[in-house]
């Protein structure tokens, strides 16, 4: 299993670190037999895998009984999991409880937090000392759609630039092992990454970021109808099952399935009821 400091190693090597959402058994297991550096699960799992809107309707029980299931399946690769929506705002206190919660009941090696607000910094700040290594997430903060009014690049103006890299350093000063940039001009990402010691890790953020991240369904066309302009697709998921699941149902209505081949028998009929 990769550390942090490996981590951090890949970036002044300038070896790519490379990151895959994983929500459950089988998706993790796959990813870490592939060969992935990091699994993240994401509290994306709230969209794509059950049907949500944005991500902020997920709980810490979700993201607890997901992160339990990845880890089963993926026990030697570094995970990070997403604290939801509002269990780090209400006070560093309960914050702290909410991650403390969340890190031991799922033994993942990294708890990511969207922002960098005075009070997301002093949270990275306190997790550090307790001993939970932080992955920061700026851009496109998802649990933020309704402030940010939709799901857009952002950075786009000089000002909102300068916030980002300012916020970025923040981050990067408060303790956090990595930093995850989220739908962020390539050049931005670009001054932003050579800024920071610590490894960025990009989606929709350009090619110049330490590491890429992707959602798993997103990779494998699985589930997702509209793929937003940052993926790329190495299968059609949703195609092959579509024609495997018709297939299921056309063998069944024409007594195709089940043959003998899948069929148990009897070794006697006398074994048989009259
Ligand atoms: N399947 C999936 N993949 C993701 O990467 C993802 C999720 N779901 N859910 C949680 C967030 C939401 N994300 C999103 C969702 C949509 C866009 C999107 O449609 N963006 C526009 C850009 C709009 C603009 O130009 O400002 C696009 O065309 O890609 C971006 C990120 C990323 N995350
Ligand atoms: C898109 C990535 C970075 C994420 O936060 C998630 O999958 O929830
Ligand atoms: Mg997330």
């Amino acid at each position: 299993m990769l550390t942090i400091l490996d981590l951090k190693k890949m970036k002044q090597n300038h070896e790519k670190i490379t990151m895959v959402t994983a929500y459950d058994y089988p998706s993790a297991k796959q990813a870490e037999q592939a060969g992935i550096d990091t699994i993240l699960v994401g509290d994306s799992l709230g969209m794509v895998v059950l049907g949500y809107d944005s991500t902020v309707q997920v709980t810490v029980e979700d993201m607890i009984h997901h992160g339990k299931a990845v880890k089963r399946g993926a026990p030697n690769t570094f995970a990070v999991v997403d604290m939801p929506f509002m269990s780090y705002h209400i006070s560093t206190e309960d914050s702290l409880r909410q991650a403390a919660k969340i890190f031991q009941e799922t033994n993942a090696q990294s708890l990511k937090i969207e922002g960098a607000s005075a009070g997301i910094i002093e949270f990275i700040q306190r997790l550090t000392e307790a001993g939970i290594p932080a992955i920061g997430h700026l851009g496109l903060t998802p649990q933020s759609v309704n402030v940010l009014g939709g799901f857009k690049v952002q950075g786009k103006d000089k000002a909102a630039a300068a916030k980002l890299l300012h916020d970025a350093k923040k981050v990067a000063a408060s303790g956090a092992v990595a930093l995850v940039l989220e739908c962020v001009p390539k050049e931005l990402a670009d001054i932003i990454t050579a800024s920071i010691d610590i490894p960025t890790i990009g989606i929709g953020a350009g090619s110049k970021c330490d590491g890429q991240v992707l959602v798993y369904h997103d990779i494998l066309k699985y589930g997702v109808d509209r793929l937003p302009r940052f993926v790329k697709p190495y299968s059609d998921v949703n195609q092959i099952g579509l024609e495997a699941i018709k297939g299921y149902i056309s063998d069944v209505k024409t007594q195709n399935f089940p043959s003998d081949e899948h069929s148990f028998f009897i070794k006697s009929k006398d074994l048989l009821p009259e």
